[in-house]
């Protein structure tokens, strides 16, 4: 195997990869490099002979590999056509012994590289965008070579998968899977990110399939172990993952397993918020690849947790928001047309629409413009708030909706930019509005643009009690993270912080990939 060697001390020093051969007339590229910017200037380079791309029907042409700063780059000569690749061929219309391809893996794209040194095939796990989705496209190369060759093979593609993700080590996830949320599509979701997720070795799942309401809860509360689980994976809508941070947040080790163990989202449900907030503040689209490439990618970000009293049951913990009012009526009383999907919401959206019932309620909240936060235990609800900088609205409400992200389900933009881990809230509120503008207000809801209406409010606050004044009919209810909850005084109080899995990823800048 011929290889490029980096002359860079700095790189050698980062790599401590002994050199399999240098040879003297190997090009070596390197770029200076400083700051943050990008430091994998120096590349791999393997020749041709001792390496086969594998084509997809299972025959293998010679290919030149190299790594750069920002790419894995396969170059081909002769006799390969775009067909055989899928890829894009640099010098069209020329003739085919003239021709170069060449196909480039980005490092933003790959989330490692594996070799099965049984085979001695080395697998590329490849997600790049196709017109802003995600697909699979995984490079296979077949290594030629003894086992000195197959062991610096494997040292390589541990060094390449360093860079391609931001896991330090062996990741162990439990996975709960409702086979009862949405329309039923959890377990489809799940074999498409468990696709994914199996071809890096250093991911390792627990699965559990639930049987029932609360078993996430339970599970989460009393069998998860910090010290030998990395995080949660829910495959279900908001309502289990609900149960997972109610769970963490009973234990009497809260803090430490709120810190220590992650939660990721697979969208397997009808709104699936938190899958597409954390999809899109990544830059990606809502979908399950793209969740589960989040996920393996490894970034976290802080998730604020609030603490949730009313005065007929125990504390509870939200992660996503409170609705009331046409936002409720909507969310819950479609839970009978599960069967449709997200498209449930817009069908009883409909009939409210037509048959509206505001929210009559008194709604104090701490603003978060103030220059002090709210005490770290929150007051009991049936006593008065505490001192502080509140502001008190009396009023009839045609929306409702308290929010801790951006998104409130996948095609509802209820708080542009606002970041989960923010310490904040927002409270999108309608007052005394007519029904052209409520139904405003929801047809402009998927592009954020409900914002921009004269009577829409969007207030910023810390925390916020709010109490219904009468009950006028069987319609009226709240919906806390999805699910419902008692019609009653409610007060949400800030507590402690979580993780989710899935942020924004840069591309990785902190080492030189070289020779193998
Ligand atoms: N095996 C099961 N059978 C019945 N219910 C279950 C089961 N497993 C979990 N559940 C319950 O299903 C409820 C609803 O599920 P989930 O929220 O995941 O789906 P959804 O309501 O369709 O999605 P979303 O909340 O995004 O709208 C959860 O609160 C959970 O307690």
């Amino acid at each position: 195997m011929r290889v490029c060697f980096c002359q860079s001390s700095k790189a050698a020093s980062f790599l401590s990869l002994p050199a399999v051969n240098t040879p003297s007339s190997a090009t070596c590229l390197h770029t200076a490099v400083s700051g943050c910017s990008p430091m994998l200037g120096d590349f791999w380079d393997l020749s041709q002979g001792h390496c086969l791309y594998v084509l997809p029907n299972g025959s293998a042409r010679p290919v030149n590999v190299q790594v750069n700063e920002a790419a894995v780059v396969l170059k081909f000569s002769d006799g390969l056509s775009e067909q055989d690749t899928g890829m894009r061929c640099c010098c069209r219309g020329k003739r085919p012994d003239e021709s170069k391809v060449t196909k480039e893996l980005k490092i933003p794209d790959l989330l490692g590289v594996v070799l099965d040194p049984e085979k001695a095939l080395l697998r590329f796990v490849h997600c790049p965008r196709r017109s802003s989705v995600r697909v699979r496209e995984d490079v296979i190369l077949q290594i030629q070579g003894d086992s000195e060759v197959l062991k610096q093979t494997d040292k390589w593609a541990k060094e390449l998968s360093s860079k391609c993700h931001s896991m330090k080590g062996p990741r162990k996830y439990r996975v709960f899977i409702n086979p009862a949320s949405g329309s039923g599509q959890a377990q489809v979701k799940w074999e498409i990110a468990k696709e994914l997720l199996d071809q890096l070795p250093w991911i390792q799942l627990e699965e559990l399939r639930t049987t029932h309401a609360g078993q996430a809860e339970e599970v989460a509360e009393k069998e998860v172990n910090p010290e030998s689980c990395d995080g949660i994976i829910v495959v279900s809508g908001d309502g289990m993952v609900h149960e997972v941070f109610n769970g963490l947040s009973k234990r009497p080790d809260a803090e430490a397993a709120l810190r220590k163990l992650p939660v990721g989202h697979i969208p397997g449900g009808s709104g699936n918020a938190l899958a597409t907030s954390i999809n899109h503040s990544a830059g990606e689209s809502f979908g399950a690849l793209e969740a589960a490439f989040l996920i393996a990618k490894g970034k976290t970000q802080p998730l604020d947790l609030m603490t949730v009293s009313q005065p007929s049951r125990p504390l509870r913990t939200s992660f996503l928001s409170l609705s009331g009012a046409i936002i409720s009526d909507i969310d819950l009383g479609s839970e009978s047309m599960r069967f449709l999907g997200g498209l449930r919401f817009a069908v009883y959206g409909v009939y409210c629409l037509l048959n509206p019932k505001p929210l009559q309620a008194e709604l104090t909240y701490w603003p978060a413009t103030a220059s002090t936060v709210p005490g770290s235990s929150p007051p009991p609800i049936e006593e008065a708030l505490p001192e502080g900088p509140w502001v008190t609205i009396t009023d009839s409400f045609n929306v409702f909706w308290a929010i801790n992200m951006a998104w409130a389900s996948f095609d509802s933009h209820l708080a542009p930019g606002l970041s989960m881990g923010s310490g904040t809230w927002k409270l999108a509120l309608l007052r005394n509005a007519s029904r052209a503008t409520l139904t405003k207000f929801l047809l402009n809801l998927e592009n954020g643009g409900h914002v921009n209406l004269e009577k829409a409010e969007l207030l910023e606050c810390k925390a916020f009690r709010l109490l219904p004044q009468g009950s006028s009919g069987s319609r009226e209810r709240f919906s806390l993270d999805g699910e419902e909850v008692p019609f009653e005084g409610i007060q949400l109080w800030p507590s402690l912080g979580g993780h989710v899995l899935g942020a924004f990823s840069e591309a990785p800048c902190d080492g030189v990939v070289s020779a193998l």
